[in-house]
This record gives structure tokens, sequence and C-alpha cells, in this order.
């Protein structure tokens, strides 16, 4: 029995290929786009591989709105949308920051106009902790509620308040425009998800993160450190006022994130809220220098490094307070960091060209059993 169908725009990425797999177990019917900027459709196949069940995938960039017209008049079933299509590089951002606007602000903008033509009423946005920027700034606001002033401090951070604001404005005219015309307005709803920073990969060690290119996070570069690919890793400033010096993170398992996705999209149809930011995080932060260790001990030998200046952009902590996804969605991370070291490392280990190899074959018997 299909429950809805959902849209995921990037859902060939990380985060949004982990999503995909949660929507289907969830007995979701789920339609993939993206243009394979930074990810592989090989990822398609692994998620049959574990659930058995295939997203449809169709190539499709986010800034070509008569193409998302065609998908959306494809599938007239898609009452919701999962938008994970994006550029996402802090560092990055400060370098080519317009690129940043076109993808993600006017990205979202084709979206959420081809939605309106569409009459697809249901957004989840993802959001990310870097809008609140240094919440250090306030007394009392770490670990973060969603009540800290947002006050982003690196363009894509910029990118992503700007899109909340748009949803925003978008989904309580789209109510108001409902009412006064005498029709349902609740049919109106947008989950603006503040992730902050997802780790680990499926435990069978057939799906994780394959970034296109050069890595800009913390952890795939750990783990091509880990496989020999890069010599050591560069540390990002050791002068924060942290125990250790080094800048602080919450890193959530990527199947906690996932499932995060599909509680907050039951969350809008089944109580219909409006607009909703919630936190997806731990609430436990780790320094560089820990997620190092953990690394290193799920790997079993000590991975090098070396401290360098500060980048431009970075906070000294981003840490959740994730109360209100737990009291509201009854959502909570599971799931440890020693989980998603070792998970990564069990993915790196048997992939380490990412999506561009065979799963090992032990593998692929074990699934087919
Ligand atoms: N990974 C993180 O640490 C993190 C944390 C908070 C928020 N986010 C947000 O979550 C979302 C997913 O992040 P991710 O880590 O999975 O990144 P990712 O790069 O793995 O996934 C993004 C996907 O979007 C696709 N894409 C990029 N530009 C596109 C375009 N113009 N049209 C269609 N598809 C396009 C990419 O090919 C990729 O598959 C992004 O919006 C990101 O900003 C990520
Ligand atoms: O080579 C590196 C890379 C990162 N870091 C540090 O590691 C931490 C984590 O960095 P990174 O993995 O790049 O994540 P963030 O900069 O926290 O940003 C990620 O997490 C955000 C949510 O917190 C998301 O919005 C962004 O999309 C995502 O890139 C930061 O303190 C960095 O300074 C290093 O020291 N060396």
């Amino acid at each position: 029995m299909v429950v809805g169908s959902v849209l995921v725009t990037g859902g060939t990425g990380y985060i949004g290929s982990f999503t995909a797999l949660a929507l289907l177990e969830a007995d979701y019917k789920v339609v993939i786009i993206d243009n394979l900027y930074n990810s592989s459709p090989e990822v398609i196949n692994r998620i049959e591989l574990i659930c058995g069940k295939k997203p449809e995938y169709i190539q499709c960039d986010v800034t070509d709105e008569k193409k998302l017209d065609e998908v959306f008049e494809k599938h007239p079933d898609i009452d919701n949308v999962i938008h994970f299509a994006a550029l996402k590089a802090v560092g990055e951002s400060g370098e080519v920051p317009l690129e940043y606007y076109r993808v993600n602000v006017y990205g979202s903008l084709c979206l959420l106009r081809s939605m309106q033509r569409h009459n697809v009423t249901n957004i989840v946005f993802s959001s990310s902790a870097t809008v609140y920027g240094d919440a250090t700034r306030f007394e009392n606001m770490i670990p973060i509620p969603e009540t800290c002033p947002l006050g982003p401090t690196n363009p894509y951070g910029n990118t992503k308040f700007g899109v909340e604001t748009m949803i925003t404005d978008h989904v309580n005219a789209e109510r108001g425009n409902a009412k006064k015309a005498g029709k349902d307005e609740k049919k109106f709803n947008a989950a603006l998800l503040r992730y902050f920073n997802p780790a680990g990969s499926h435990p069978s060690g057939i799906m994780g993160e394959d970034p296109q290119g050069v890595p800009y996070n913390l952890l795939p570069l750990l783990a091509q450190v880990a496989v020999g690919k890069r010599e050591k890793l560069l540390v990002f400033g050791d002068d924060y006022a942290s125990k250790d010096g080094t800048a602080i993170r919450d890193y959530i398992h990527i199947l906690d994130l996932a499932r995060g996705h599909t509680v907050a999209l039951n969350y809008l149809r089944s109580h219909s809220p409006g607009v909703r930011a919630w936190n997806l995080g731990t609430g436990k932060g780790s320094t560089v220098y820990e997620m190092i260790n953990a690394f290193s001990a799920a790997v079993g030998r000590k991975l090098p490094y070396e401290v360098v200046g500060r980048r431009a952009g970075d906070v000294l902590n981003l840490t959740a307070n994730a109360t209100r996804a737990n009291t509201e969605l009854g959502w909570k991370a599971e799931r440890t960091l020693e989980d998603a070291c070792e998970d990564l490392w069990r993915w790196t280990e048997n992939n380490p060209q990412g999506y561009r190899q065979e799963p090992p074959k032990e593998f692929l018997e074990r699934l087919k059993k």
C-alpha cells in the first residue's frame, strides 16, 4: 500500500538518497530528480538492493522550470516535495557566491512556482544549522534551540536563510489566499529542517556518501586520508574557545537524519502546522580533534593531520537542542558517533572508488538471501 507520493530533489545525493530509502521503507512512492552535479545514479540500484524497491529517477536540473513542470505532469499523484538539491560547501560559497544563489535560491524559486502550478502543497526543505551563525554571541543559546535568532556568517548560510524566508512568505500567502477564497488553507505546509552535521553510511557497507571531485566536509576528507588518497587532514584552526581549541559540531548518523524526514513529512500531512522549523541533531557536540580520534579508532590507526588557519565563515559551535523534534515529531537520534564512524569506515574500505565500483560479492549474496 502506498501512503503518498514524494518528489525528492537532489535525491541521488548523500542525504537525499538515504531519505529516499527511508521513504520507500515507509511505503511512500518516490520520484527522484537530480542533475548529478555531485552524485551518481548507481545509488538507485543500491537503494533497490537494500529495500527491494526502486525509486524512479529523472535527470533534471532544479533551475529548469519547464522540465520541473514535465515531471509534475508525468506524476500527477505527487503531493509532497522534499527539497535537497543545492550546493552545500561553506568555504566554497565564499568563493563563488553567485553560483550558490543561482542554484540554492533561484532553484528553490523555480521549484515553488512549479509546485504552485501543479497544486503540490507540502514541502520539506533542507535547511541547515548554518542559519544560526555564531550562536555563542547570545547567552544560553548552546545547545541551539529553534528560537535562537538567525544570523548566517557565510553566503551558503545566507542562501538557506533566504529560502526559509521565501518558503515562509509563500506558504503564509497561499494559506491567506485560500482562506479568503473559502478553500482549504490547511493543505499548505512546510517543514524547515535545520540539520546539523550528517555522518556515516548504511550499515550494509553498500551505500554511503560519494562526493564527485574534491570533498569539502570533514568526514569524507578523513575517509580519503584513511584510504591513502590524501596525505593528511588539514585542521582549520586550533584557536577556538573549545576544550582543545578546535571547532565543535553536532554529528548525526545519516540513518537518523533520513528518518527525521519521514516523520516530519508524516507530521505535515497529519497536523497541518503551516510553516514549522525543527532542528535535527543529537544534542552532543564534538570537536575536530574528537572526530579525528573517533574515526581513527574505527579505522584502527591514528590518522595524520596538520593544523592550518581558520576557514572563512566557520563558527565555534553548532550543537543542536533537538527537544522540539523530540516532543512534536517523536524523533530522536538513536545511533552513536561510534556507529557513524564504523559505518563510514565499512563503506570506505569496501568502496574506495565510491559508486564507481561494484559492491563486494558477499554483500550482494547476503542481500539476495
Ligand atoms: N551534508 C551536510 O553537512 C548538510 C548539512 C545541512 C544541510 N545540508 C543540505 O542538505 C541538502 C543535501 O545535502 P547533501 O549533503 O546530501 O549534499 P549532496 O551534494 O550529496 O546532495 C545534493 C544533490 O543535489 C544535486 N544538485 C546540485 N545542484 C543541482 C541542480 N541545479 N539541479 C538538480 N540537482 C542538483 C547534486 O547532484 C546532489 O546529488 C543540501 O540542500 C544541503 O545544503 C547538508
Ligand atoms: O578539511 C577540513 C574540513 C573541515 N574542518 C572542520 O570540521 C568542522 C566541520 O566542517 P564541515 O564538515 O565542512 O561542515 P560544516 O562547515 O559544519 O558544514 C556542514 O554542516 C552544515 C550544518 O552544520 C551544513 O549546512 C553544510 O552544508 C555542511 O557542509 C568545521 O569546524 C571545519 O572547520 C577541518 O578542520 N578540516
